[in-house]
């Protein structure tokens, strides 16, 4: 199978009704590329647009403007079962009366593939997933991630370009989770195809993407590598969604070279200048909780209220100039652990501070 880059261009999604009632279209003006062999994540709170983006791409949804092509071919005339790409669903859709071999090998039966060419691709296809032993079960015989295996083993049979994903794990425990993320993301590897995945989970979309879309009332709010989202977000909406984060609200009084200095409630702070922000805007500082640094010295400035051994961490809520913050200590040994009620200083190493429009 030759992967396959997917493109959106301004896609714009409106359904009947919904304008009469709220402003925005279910997904407004989305550009995005992904590349081929990317693993891309469309990440974003319920009823961001996410699952209808990813319909659009599989042709279940029509979409009202706009053009998506998978490599150079532009793909909305295309119907969903010509267009080189299969979805994987949350409720994994097996057929309840086939086995699994038959699961596997229905849609290249309905294409009329050669009884040989099927017996191959379907066997090849069972060994990668570790699915041999299963093939002559039926559905109901075997476990929700069992059955999702046999679910990614009919998509991939199909050896489409592009491989798109519907929150596929959401329905089985968290153990099982983690081990079928590491399984989808190896096999997507060695096959080196692109997929497009949907989740409302951030650390599954932080674990398993090249790139993460975090979406917002049906537009991107910012495109990047895990990191990228994580430790420089573009506003105040994805700071937010992932991870946590503390805010201080201020306004940028100088721009000198790298560096912002920001007038805040707790005085003058400094941020190494990674946005694009200018002298006299509002703004907002994101301070991670494991970036603030908490320590003795003799002019301490805080005051702990809360301090909790949670094994890995220890967990502070710290009153900073009449604002709490949360800390977060890695690797909390005897002698550099702080108790509640403690003056401390809290510092907070500038190029750690990410400063978003307000
Ligand atoms: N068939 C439809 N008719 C009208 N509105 C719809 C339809 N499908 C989705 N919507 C609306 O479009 C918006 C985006 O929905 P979508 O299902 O894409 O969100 P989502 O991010 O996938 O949410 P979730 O995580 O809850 O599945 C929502 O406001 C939703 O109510």
């Amino acid at each position: 199978m030759a992967a396959k880059s997917v493109t959106l261009k301004q896609v714009t999604k409106a359904y009947a009704g919904l304008g009469t009632k709220q402003p925005s279209n279910a997904v407004s003006d989305v550009n995005l590329v992904i590349e081929e062999g990317q693993f891309a994540t469309l990440l974003g709170p319920s009823g961001c647009g996410k699952t209808t983006t990813l319909r659009m791409i599989a042709g279940f949804e029509d979409i009202t403007s706009g053009e998506i092509l998978f490599g150079e071919q532009p793909v909305n005339e295309i119907p969903p079962n010509k267009r080189d790409c299969t979805m994987v669903f949350q409720s994994y859709a097996l057929f309840p009366h086939l086995n699994v071999w038959d699961n596997v090998a229905y849609g290249l039966k309905i294409k009329k593939f050669d009884q040989a060419v099927i017996r191959e691709k379907v066997s090849r296809v069972l060994e990668i997933m570790n699915l041999n032993e299963y093939k002559e079960r039926m559905p109901s015989q075997m476990s929700g991630g069992q059955q999702q295996r046999v679910a990614l083993a009919r998509a991939l049979v199909m050896e489409p370009s592009v491989l798109l994903f519907d929150e596929p794990l959401s329905n089985l425990d968290a153990k099982l989770r983690i081990v079928m993320r590491d399984e989808i993301r190896r096999i997507q590897r060695t096959l080196g195809i692109t997929a497009v995945y949907v989740t409302h989970d951030q650390s599954e979309a932080m674990y398993m993407s090249d790139v993460v879309i975090v979406m917002n009332k049906g537009r991107i709010e910012q495109i990047g590598t895990p990191q990228e989202i994580y430790q420089r977000p573009k506003t105040k909406f994805v700071a937010d969604f992932i991870g946590s984060a503390n805010f201080v609200e201020g306004k940028v009084v100088r721009v000198v070279e790298d560096r912002l200095e920001i007038d805040t409630p707790m005085g003058i702070m400094v941020a190494a200048n990674h946005a694009e922000v200018t002298a006299g805007q509002q703004v907002a500082l994101v301070i991670r909780p494991e970036s603030a640094v908490v320590l003795k010295t003799a002019n301490n400035n805080a005051v702990i209220t809360k301090s909790v051994f949670m094994g890995q961490t220890q967990e502070y809520e710290i009153d900073f100039g009449g604002k709490m913050f949360q800390v977060t200590q890695h690797n909390p040994v005897a002698g550099s652990v702080f108790s509640t009620g403690e003056h401390v200083t809290l510092e907070f190493p500038e190029h750690s501070i990410q400063v978003v429009p307000a």
